[in-house]
C-alpha cells in the first residue's frame, strides 16, 4: 500500500459512529475519504463538510452525508494533508490552494488529525513554498509587503493564468528558506491587510499519522486543543 494511503486510512479508524468530520483536500486526504466512503457504505454513520469543491464532489459521489455549515457548530475530527510538518506538529500546508478552508475546518474541529508520507516530515519548516491567499485587489502591493518579510514570492500559476482558489483569490508561493521562527513569520503575514491567511498551522493539529516506505506509521501527538 503506498505510504499515504497506509497514513490515511490509519486516521479513518478514529472515526466513530455519530461524528461530524472534516474532510481535507489533497492526494493524502483523497484516501481517507475514499476510505470513509467505504465505511459509510457499510453502515458507519457520520456527517461531513469538506474543505474544497473536489473533496465535496468525491464525498457525494461516495454518498458520504454533507452537512451545510449552517448546521453544524463544530466537527468532532478532521483529518487533512500536509505538505510539511515537524516535530511540533506545526504544519504548511496550501500546496492545493486549499488552506483558508482547510484552517477555517480545522479550527472548527475538536481534534485534527495530519496524514502524510514520510518526505512530509522535516526538522524544520520551510523548504516547501510557503502558500499565502492574498485578495485580487491591488496584489501587485501585498505582494511586495510579503517580499519585504525577507521571502522570494511569486504568485501561482496555471498555464498562463494566474491559480485562483476556491474562493477566488490568489496564492503566493513564499521561499522563506528554514522557518526558525513559525509564529513570527504568521503574524507578520496576518498584519498585512491583504493577506486572506497563511499556511502555517500552528497548534492546530493535535495528532500525525506519517505513512513509511517499510509499510508501518509513525504517530505524532499533541497536548489536546484548549
Ligand atoms: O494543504 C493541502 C491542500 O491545500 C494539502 O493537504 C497538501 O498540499 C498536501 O497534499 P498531498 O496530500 O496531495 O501531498
Amino acid at each position: 500500500m503506498n505510504m499515504k494511503q497506509l497514513a490515511a486510512e490509519a486516521a479513518v479508524d478514529y472515526v466513530k459512529d455519530g461524528m461530524k468530520v472534516g474532510l481535507g483536500t489533497g492526494s493524502t486526504a483523497y484516501f481517507a475519504i475514499n476510505k470513509l466512503g467505504e465505511r459509510v457504505k457499510e453502515g458507519l454513520q457520520i456527517t461531513a463538510v469538506a474543505t474544497s469543491v473536489a473533496s465535496e464532489e468525491q464525498a457525494r459521489e461516495l454518498g458520504i452525508p454533507l452537512v451545510p455549515f449552517a448546521q453544524v457548530d463544530r466537527l468532532d475530527l478532521t483529518i487533512d494533508g500536509a505538505d510539511e510538518l515537524d516535530g511540533s506538529l506545526r504544519l504548511i500546508k496550501g500546496g492545493g490552494g486549499a488552506l483558508l478552508r482547510e484552517k477555517i475546518v480545522a479550527m472548527g474541529s475538536d481534534r485534527m488529525i495530519v496524514v502524510a508520507d514520510e518526505s512530509k516530515a522535516v526538522r524544520t519548516l520551510g523548504k516547501f513554498p510557503l502558500p499565502v491567499e492574498i485578495v485580487p485587489f491591488a496584489w501587485e502591493w501585498t505582494l511586495k509587503d510579503i517580499l519585504k518579510l525577507g521571502c522570494e514570492a511569486e504568485l501561482r500559476r496555471e498555464g498562463s493564468e494566474l491559480y485562483k482558489t476556491d474562493n477566488g483569490n490568489y496564492i503566493a508561493d513564499c521561499r522563506f528558506g528554514a522557518i526558525e521562527d513559525p509564529a513570527a513569520v504568521a503574524a507578520a503575514l496576518q498584519a498585512l491587510p491583504g493577506v486572506v491567511e497563511h499556511g502555517l498551522f500552528i497548534g492546530i493539529a493535535n495528532m500525525a499519522i506519517v505513512g513509511k516506505s517499510d509499510g508501518t506509521i509513525d504517530i505524532i501527538t499533541a497536548k489536546e486543543k484548549a
